[in-house]
């Protein structure tokens, strides 16, 4: 189930913002996006799920899971995100901002069944009926990011998710999504301005049109 992107060009009315990037990320793997600011590392994750803002154009192709899915509208392409706000719903108990990931269709039982495991592998069992505002940061990012995956996407694309995370909590949540990306075995794209964010490949974007991807 790897994620494959090939020749993708973004522009922003006449600037190259990215010019021919084709990269391929395996399932489990982490790579990781990095470069200066404003040169395209949002746009990238934008184009990926198929929701480019009005003034930026693109062209290029992914495939997922051996599917081409550029050409599909945002909800069919099996991509999941995570940002730097957590985006949970203030209103909403942690049991109802989880049901809110869930795929349409499943039974009563089933619904719970998934929201409790949800809770078991997010470390908080028990935490069903609590606001988002009686959580931690921490505890938070961890629900945001079982949200994501109750949708079940077949890629996970992450912009600076940890960003707003104190340095204690940044490294565990840190630890606890990657760990999650490798157990569900699935391919994830993370952009970001720390170096110590980056488990893996790194992929560096410069502004002057030039891509350059690097192993570390
Ligand atoms: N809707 C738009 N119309 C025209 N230009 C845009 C639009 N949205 C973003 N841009 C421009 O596209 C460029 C890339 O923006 P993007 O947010 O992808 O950068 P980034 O690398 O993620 O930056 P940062 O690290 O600061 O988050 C910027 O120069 C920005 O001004």
């Amino acid at each position: 189930m790897s994620l494959e992107i090939s020749d993708v060009s973004l522009r922003a009315s006449k600037r190259l913002l990215i010019d021919k990037l084709s990269l391929s990320v395996a399932p489990g793997e982490i790579a990781s996006i990095m470069g200066p600011s404003g040169c395209g590392k949002s746009t990238l994750l934008a184009w990926l799920c198929g929701a480019l803002p009005e003034g930026i154009t693109g062209s290029g192709t992914v495939m997922l899971a051996g599917e081409r899915i550029s050409d599909r509208p945002m909800e069919q392409r099996g991509i999941g995100l995570l940002f730097q706000d957590d985006l949970l719903f203030p209103h909403m108990n942690v049991e109802n901002n989880l049901a809110f990931g869930l795929p349409a269709g499943l039974s009563r039982s089933e619904r719970q069944h998934r929201i409790q495991n949800a809770l078991r592998a997010a470390q908080l069992e028990g935490y069903d009926k609590h606001a988002p505002s009686q959580l931690s940061g921490g505890q938070r990012a961890r629900i945001s990011l079982m949200r994501t995956l109750l949708a079940e996407p077949k890629a996970l694309l992450l912009d600076e998710p940890f960003s707003k995370l104190d340095a204690h909590l940044r490294g565990q949540v840190r630890e606890f999504v990657f760990t999650t990306i490798q157990q569900r075995n699935i391919p994830a794209l993370l952009v970001t301005h720390d170096r110590q964010d980056c488990p893996e490949r790194i992929i560096t974007l410069e502004t002057n049109d030039t891509v350059s991807v690097k192993n570390d």
